[in-house]
C-alpha cells in the first residue's frame, strides 16, 4: 500500500498542503519569536517530505483527484468530509483469503464431473491455466473410474435413482437365504463363497453322521485302552499267517468279523465299523479282501498303521504256506 500509494499522495497531505507551506512561509520570514500554532504537526510534515526519494515510483499526482461534489453530493463540512474523502482516495480493502474452485456453471454451485470423455487433465500444470480437472477421487486408475458408475459427487441417501452405472439396491426376502451348502438353492446363496476362492473339488466329500460316542476321539480312546480286546481273537493269541481263503472267509456277514490287508497286514476292522468318517459301508468294501489301493484312493494321509494297530491279526501269506502259526518276529 505505502509502494503504491505513498504519503506524499495522501490525500489528507493535499488538505494539510496549505497550512505546511504558510508555516514555511512563517519559518522563511525569520521570525524567530513568533510562536506556530501548531508546532508539532508543521514541523513533522516538513521533516518527512524530504525523506521520500524523488524516484520513488508512485501514482502521479494527477491521478490523485478529490472526489467531485456534485450538486447531488450533500454538502462537507470540517472532519467528517475529510475522513469521507480519505475513506474513497484509499483502496478497496482486499477481499479474505479463500481458494476458489474454477466454476463454469454458476447455475450449478456444486462441483460435478463425468468420467469418459478423457477430458480429465492429469498432467500437473496450474490449475489456472487448464480446464476444471477431475477431482482426485476417485483414483484415475480406480475400479470405480473403470466401471464408470462415477457421476457425480457422493451422495448421502442409501438408495439413489436407478442409474445404469449403479449397483441396483439388494432384493430384501422375509427370511435369510441359509441354507445348507449342499441344498438345493446353495448355487445362488449369498454365503457362498466366491468362485475364486475356493477350488471346487473333483470328488464330493462323503463324510456320514457319526452316531454319539463314535468319534474319531472315541475310537482313539478305545483303541488305546489296554483292556479292550479288538482283534477278535482269544487273548494272547499270536499274530497269524492268513492266506487267501481264509482272509475270504471273514467279510463280515453271518456273524463273523469283518478282515482287510493294508500293506500286508491282516487287520480286524469290525470294531472300527462305527467309526469310520466314511460310513460302515464303504469301510466293508474291503472287507475278506485286499483293501491297500481302496484306502490309498480316498484317503492316502490317512495313518491307518496307527489308528489299526490294537486290531491287527496277523500278516498275509501265499495260498498254501504250510509253515503253520507264526508271529511278528518270524516275519521280520
Ligand atoms: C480299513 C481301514 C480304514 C480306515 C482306518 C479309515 C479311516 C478313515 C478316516 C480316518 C477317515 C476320515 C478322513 C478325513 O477326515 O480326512 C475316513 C474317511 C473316509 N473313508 Fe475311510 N478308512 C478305512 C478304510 C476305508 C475304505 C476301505 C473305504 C472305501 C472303500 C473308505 C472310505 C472312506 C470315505 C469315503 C471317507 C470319507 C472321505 C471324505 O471325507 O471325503 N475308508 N476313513
Amino acid at each position: 500500500l505505502c509502494y503504491r500509494h505513498p504519503p506524499k499522495s495522501w490525500a489528507c497531505f493535499q488538505w494539510l498542503r496549505p497550512s505546511i507551506e504558510s508555516g514555511a512561509e512563517k519559518h522563511s520570514g525569520g521570525s524567530l519569536s513568533t510562536a506556530p500554532e501548531k508546532p508539532s504537526i508543521e514541523h513533522k510534515e516538513l521533516e518527512i517530505e524530504p525523506s521520500i526519494p524523488e524516484n520513488t515510483p508512485s501514482i502521479p499526482k494527477t491521478e490523485i483527484q478529490l472526489p467531485i461534489i456534485t450538486k447531488a453530493d450533500p454538502p462537507l463540512s470540517n472532519h467528517n468530509a475529510k475522513a469521507d474523502l480519505d475513506r474513497k482516495a484509499m483502496p478497496p480493502p482486499p477481499p479474505p483469503f479463500q481458494k476458489q474452485l474454477p466454476l463454469r456453471n454458476p447455475q450449478a454451485p456444486v462441483p460435478t464431473f463425468t468420467v469418459g470423455n478423457g477430458s480429465a487433465n492429469n498432467d500437473g500444470q496450474e490449475e489456472d491455466d487448464e480446464e476444471p480437472s477431475a477431482p482426485s477421487f476417485p483414483a484415475m486408475n480406480s475400479a470405480q473410474r473403470a466401471a464408470g458408475g462415477v457421476s457425480g459427487p457422493p451422495r448421502l441417501n442409501a438408495y439413489p435413482q436407478s442409474s445404469p452405472g449403479l449397483m441396483a439396491p439388494p432384493t430384501r426376502s422375509p427370511l435369510p437365504n441359509r441354507g445348507p451348502p449342499g441344498g438345493s438353492s446353495s448355487l445362488s446363496s449369498s454365503l457362498a463363497p466366491p468362485p475364486t476362492h475356493t477350488s471346487i473339488p473333483a470328488k464330493p466329500r462323503r463324510k456320514v453322521l457319526l452316531t454319539p460316542g463314535h468319534s474319531p476321539l472315541d475310537w482313539a480312546r478305545l483303541s488305546s485302552s489296554p483292556t479292550a480286546n479288538l482283534r477278535g481273537l482269544p487273548a494272547d493269541t499270536p499274530y497269524i499267517r492268513v492266506p487267501p481263503s481264509l482272509l475270504k472267509q471273514y467279510t463280515g456277514r453271518k456273524g463273523k468279523d469283518a478282515w482287510t490287508v493294508l500293506g500286508g497286514k491282516v487287520y480286524n476292522i469290525s470294531p472300527y465299523v462305527p467309526y469310520h468318517p466314511g460310513g460302515g459301508p464303504e469301510l466293508l468294501k474291503a472287507a475278506g479282501r485286499d483293501g491297500t489301493k481302496l484306502f490309498g484312493e480316498v484317503h492316502p494321509w490317512v495313518n491307518w498303521e496307527g489308528m489299526l494297530e490294537p486290531c491287527l491279526v496277523g500278516i498275509v501269506v501265499e495260498e498254501g504256506d504250510k509253515r503253520g502259526e507264526s508271529t511278528l518276529d518270524d516275519m521280520d
